[in-house]
């Protein structure tokens, strides 16, 4: 069922994960319930759909959210109102990033 809800087009697109639960509440999933999401989205998906967390994303838990082997980006929402905080979640995932590079060399 979930295959046949992804786009059918050949078009490119993002997915997104997003407890209803976690949205708003200030309470992120656990890495756990979000890794082992992510990593059924990433073989439902392939490699090339970038996948995105949503659900109480902010400067403090952004850091280790980005470390989740599958997690491609965040749906930030009232974090993203305050640009200072905003930048913090980004800076964060771009560490991520920059650490995932370093470990694959
Ligand atoms: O709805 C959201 C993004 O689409 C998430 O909102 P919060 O980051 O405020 O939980």
């Amino acid at each position: 069922m979930a295959r046949e809800s992804l786009p059918q087009s050949d078009g490119p697109f993002l997915l997104a994960y997003e407890p209803v639960w976690a949205i708003g509440s200030g309470r992120a999933a656990s890495v756990g319930e979000i890794s082992a999401m992510h990593d059924a989205l990433r073989n439902l998906a392939g490699p090339q759909t970038p996948l995105l967390y949503g659900g109480s994303v902010k400067p403090e838990n952004a850091g280790a959210l980005a470390e989740i082997r599958n997690v491609d980006g965040f749906l930030v929402g009232g974090a993203s109102l305050d640009p200072e905080t905003f930048i913090k979640i980004a800076a964060q995932l771009n560490e991520a990033e920059r650490n995932c590079e370093r470990a694959s060399v």
